[in-house]
């Protein structure tokens, strides 16, 4: 579904990504772990198209479509969709209205889903506006539930939220992410970004990467990768790069 090939990448005129390589099969979920500025959150706001990432070198392929130099919106027409770490207020725009405006679902699906992410009385606020870290990532997930995009970036799903609600954002990526049928039968892919791992109890992924200083710097089982980054940290990895 995705193919990036030998990606470089500039934010504020300095180069974060060096020549990033890696391809998510239809059905896949993958997952990037890293240190703190390695740029993992660059990596995926650059396959979302941000203007703040210069793409200086290297291909995005999705779907066999080169989506290098198409803006956001084409790339979310195309079926990509991303759920941010830290997204912005929108004054103005009521919740509800925002889904309603988005929604590539069965109309009859938004209550129950909306009340299963606990975010009825959500609907009439401005997104975002006041809401807690746990009721933004409740708010993102169900956005992007409604967009229903065949790549789904998750940006740490889990910073700020409680163990009730890492629940329900889980069931809610899990389900998104088609995770109950079979793999060949899925329509969906993921890339997900995570430090603690904790998503991996509501979803299997198939491949993990460790990103050090814009260097995609090994693959493998995402449990075995996380269970050496708990034990020892990115010693190893970083020691590994030198
Ligand atoms: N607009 C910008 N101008 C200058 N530098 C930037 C800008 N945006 C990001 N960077 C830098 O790019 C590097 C990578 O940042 P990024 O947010 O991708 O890291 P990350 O791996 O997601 O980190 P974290 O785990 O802390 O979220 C950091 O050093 C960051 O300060």
């Amino acid at each position: 579904m995705l193919e990036i090939e030998n990606l470089h990448v500039e934010v504020g005129g300095r180069e974060v990504l060096h020549g990033i390589s890696l391809t998510v099969p239809d059905g896949q979920t993958h997952v990037l772990l890293g240190p703190n500025g390695s740029g993992k959150t660059t990596l995926l706001r650059t396959i979302m198209g941000f203007a703040s990432s210069k793409v200086t070198s290297g291909k995005i392929i999705f779907n066999g479509v080169d989506v290098t130099n198409k803006p956001v919106h084409e790339r979310a027409k195309l079926g990509m969709g991303i759920m941010f770490q830290r997204p912005p207020t929108i004054s103005g725009l009521k919740l509800g209205k925002f889904i309603t405006a988005t929604n590539n679902i069965d109309e009859a699906r938004i209550p129950i889903i909306v009340e299963k992410l606990h975010m009825t009385k959500f609907l009439d606020r401005d997104v975002n506006a006041g809401f807690s870290g746990g009721e933004i990532k409740r708010s993102e997930i169900l956005q992007l539930t409604v967009q229903n995009p065949s790549f789904v970036m998750l940006d740490e799903p889990e910073s700020g939220v409680d163990v009730e609600n890492m629940a329900l954002l889980g069931n809610a990526a899990a389900s998104l992410l088609e995770k109950e049928i079979h793999m060949k039968n899925r329509t969906k892919s993921g890339l997900i970004i995570t430090h603690t791992g904790y998503i991996l109890d509501y979803l299997e992924a198939d491949v993990g990467y460790v990103l050090i200083d814009g260097y995609l710097q090994c693959s493998g089982n995402p449990r075995e990768i996380l269970k050496s980054v708990k034990t020892s940290g990115y010693k190893d990895c970083i020691s590994c790069r030198k």
